[in-house]
């Protein structure tokens, strides 16, 4: 069978690549629905302006972005950088991490955060955006995965956008670990069960938010999910997997295979994302700088509620050390 379309008659070949009003920054889309690698950016604190406007712009619109080639980044540059995209977070609400800002990721038993999850769903102000940084990479494996809930969501029958609509979920540090794939470690596995859940926090959140400055509707959803408000385990269960699945699909995805130098930031209001644990026993080290972010509101403008935990407490920290 003969094809209609000859390759003569395409469009030349070109490479997803846009420029921006940034000089030499250019923005080279990786999906249709997910991921850009941003080029021409030494990120750090004294970025100009436009520079900055342009990395938010590309961030906001492809959910997750990647800088490669930052290996003159330390803690400081990091945070330095980190803080041009906001007023940062603690390290994390309840971790003893050994510091105010940087939260170590690191495994060498296999461990990874290899669960689908948005970081810190648990409180209300859920982190805006996550800047990570790789120290140390095995020589294969530990690549990382998003996916972009604001697609999902999108994506979604009329019949399914009416269930999530109205729907809030309950999200808390103490997961229902009897749920959960045996080979899945909670999220940030490097700290124990006893030190992640040392201070219980739950908070019930719309199942479909509007994203404070796209104004798209998202999925939030994730790991930390105990049950949906007003239906039982089973029941939750149930409509748990059906969107997850939507969520995770692995067009809505994008994989990165780490180089060192890499830098990823994620808009933590549009993805949830999962460390591949394929690296056997080796060691791996990654670090992540917060910033962030608003209470959760719904299609109907209701903000999200804290049922347990004190989450004042973890926005005064805030404050204080920010
Ligand atoms: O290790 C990774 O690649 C991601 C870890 C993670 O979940 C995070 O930094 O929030
Ligand atoms: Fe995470």
């Amino acid at each position: 069978m003969t094809s209609t379309l000859e390759h003569r008659d395409l469009a030349p070949t070109r490479p997803a690549t846009r420029a921006t009003s940034a000089p030499g920054v250019e923005v080279h889309q990786l999906g249709a629905r997910i991921g850009a690698r941003i080029d021409g950016v030494r990120l750090g604190g004294d970025l100009d302006a436009g520079t900055v406007a342009e990395v938010r712009a590309a961030l906001l619109r492809h959910k997750v972005v990647f800088f490669r080639g930052q290996d003159h980044l330390d803690d400081d540059s990091h945070q330095a950088f980190a803080e041009r995209m906001g007023p940062l977070t603690t390290a994390h609400p309840t971790v003893n991490t050994g510091s105010k800002r940087i939260f170590k990721v690191t495994a060498d038993k296999g461990m990874a955060a290899n669960a689908w999850h948005t970081d810190v769903t648990f409180v209300d102000r859920v982190p805006a955006i996550s800047v990570l940084r790789a120290i140390h990479l095995p020589p294969y494996g530990g690549n990382t995965v998003w996916a972009n809930t604001v697609a999902a969501y999108e994506a979604l029958t009329p019949s399914l956008r009416a269930l999530v609509e109205d729907l809030w979920a309950v999200h808390t540090n103490s997961y229902d670990y009897a749920q959960r794939d045996e080979e899945s470690e909670e999220p940030d596995a490097n700290y124990s069960r006893a030190d992640f859940a040392a201070q219980l926090f739950e908070t019930e959140h719309p199942v479909v938010r509007v994203h404070p400055e796209t104004g798209e509707r998202s999925l939030t959803l994730g790991h930390f999910v105990k049950h949906f408000t007003g239906l039982n385990s089973a029941e939750s269960t149930a409509i748990f997997t059906l969107l997850q699945n939507r969520i995770t699909k692995l067009e809505n995805t994008l994989r990165w295979v780490w180089q060192p130098g890499d830098v990823a930031m994620w808009d933590n209001r549009a993805t949830q994302h999962y460390a591949v644990a394929d690296f056997g026993t080796q060691y791996r080290e990654m670090r992540r700088i917060t910033v962030a972010g608003d209470v959760p509101v719904s299609i109907g403008g209701e903000r999200s509620r804290v049922l347990r935990g004190d989450a004042e407490a973890y926005s005064r920290l805030d404050e204080l050390i920010s």
